[in-house]
């Protein structure tokens, strides 16, 4: 029978061996005491087994609250847990809550974090994953063999439409191929969603009309199902070709349920990823997390950036662009979308530590707060990324691109 694998580094006061038990038992068949019913049969059946157990470093300090044994320090450990495909069938949430639900809870645990998961071939059967991810995403902006250039209308909140549309047009004129509302810009009273939708496509179809390159907007449609669902039919109403959602606000079976229509391309926001993921002994880490996504169906996904404005180590979103750039069991690979106080200096670093164009490059204040202004600011990142390409230094660049340079003066720290 098909086994699903999961690893986890973990922390405990107890033996190792001992605590990935109770994990076992408490995400299967058992509880904190045996029942009547969980005969033999029954375990060998439905069981989580513990397939690994890799020792690491001892620590003196639980990493999180649990419990303590006096005179025992705590253990660190790989370990790895597998469930029969029994267990759940081809259902996402129950498969999220074995993997990610109670252990989280487990008092003999100082640390737990969800590291990577594997799921078995059959779900490419019941899963189509993302529809058009990197090779859909580039296809229908007209970008080969360099990034797609993007960026997110500020001020977040409180533009009219009017006065995004006419951002919009300078943005596009500039040559940007992607642009996406803020994840705070849903419909606020002066700028309701379907007014926004109306002046936005127009322009963008204007341009596409005359130059045949539609610029992909990606709406944030994040909302009740319903509506949800309404202004997804909007979107395409309009002719536009992305949606945006916030996937941790709006949740799996509602993400799921926007992709499996396959009509637009879904652009996953993953703000609130801290909670999940800063402390280094607790939530998931990002290549289980895009797993979960792809299942889902979800096209571009989040990754911040090199030398982010957020806390996320250089390391950690390199590793979070690489598992988006590796196969998985179903539909074509989600597009890294490099974002958080991102100009154009950090594209030679991120190319040269990822060897890869298939990334959307976005920058808000970094190209919106441009000195010379958002066309130079458009302009700025495409020399950026041609500098990169071109295997040039951040100097190098300076010296080559006036607009570049005057980033540079501007943003660099
Ligand atoms: O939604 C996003 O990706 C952020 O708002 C990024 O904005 P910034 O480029 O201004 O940091
Ligand atoms: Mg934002």
């Amino acid at each position: 029978m098909e086994r699903i694998f999961a690893e986890y580094y973990i922390e405990t006061p107890y033996e190792v061996e001992q605590a990935a038990a109770v994990l076992a038992g408490e995400q299967s068949s058992g509880t904190f005491v045996s029942v009547p019913g969980e005969t033999a049969e029954l375990k060998e059946r439905f069981a989580a087994r513990v397939e690994n157990i890799e020792k690491l470093d001892i620590v003196d300090e639980p990493s999180i609250p649990g419990n303590s044994i006096p005179g025992k320090k705590y253990q660190r450990a790989r370990v790895q847990v597998s469930w029969s495909i029994e267990n759940f069938g081809y259902n996402l949430p129950v498969l999220i809550s074995t993997l990610q639900g109670n252990l989280y809870e487990i008092s003999q645990f100082t640390g737990l974090k969800l590291m990577d998961f594997d799921v078995p071939d059959s779900f490419k059967n019941h899963y189509r994953g993302p529809q058009f991810g990197i090779k859909g995403s580039k296809a229908s902006c007209g970008v080969t063999d360099r990034p797609m250039i993007g960026t997110i209308i500020k001020p977040s909140v409180g533009m009219s439409p009017e006065e995004t549309a006419a951002l919009v047009k300078t943005l596009i004129d500039a040559g940007i191929d992607f642009i996406k509302d803020d994840e705070l810009m849903g419909s606020t009273a002066n700028s309701l969603f379907d007014n926004r939708v109306n002046v936005i496509m127009k322009v963008i179809n204007e341009h596409a009309q005359k130059t045949g390159k539609k610029v992909m907007y990606a709406f944030n449609i994040s909302d009740e199902i319903d509506q949800m669902q309404r202004k997804y039919d909007l979107i395409k109403k309009h002719e536009g070709t992305c949606a945006m959602i916030s996937i941790n606000s709006v949740g799996l079976s509602a993400t799921k349920k926007i992709c499996d229509q396959g009509d637009l391309v879904i652009h996953g926001h993953r703000n609130g990823w801290g909670m999940l993921n800063r402390h280094p002994l607790l939530g998931i880490e990002f290549p289980a997390y895009q797993k979960i996504w792809r299942l889902a169906g979800v096209d571009q996904m989040h990754v911040n950036g090199i030398q982010n404005k957020f806390w996320e180590s250089d390391d950690s979103v390199v590793k979070s662009i690489q598992s988006c750039l590796k196969p998985f069991v179903c539909g074509n690979n989600p597009l890294p979308v490099v974002s958080s106080g991102q100009w154009g200096g950090q594209a030679p670093e991120t190319y040269r530590r990822t060897q890869t164009t298939d990334l959307l490059y976005m920058a808000g204040g970094g190209i919106l707060a441009h000195p010379m202004g958002a066309t130079s600011g458009v302009n700025a990142l495409q020399q950026a990324w041609k500098a990169a390409v071109d295997g040039l230094s951040v100097e190098e660049a300076a010296l080559q691109y006036p607009e570049f340079a005057a980033s540079v003066k501007k943003f660099a720290k």
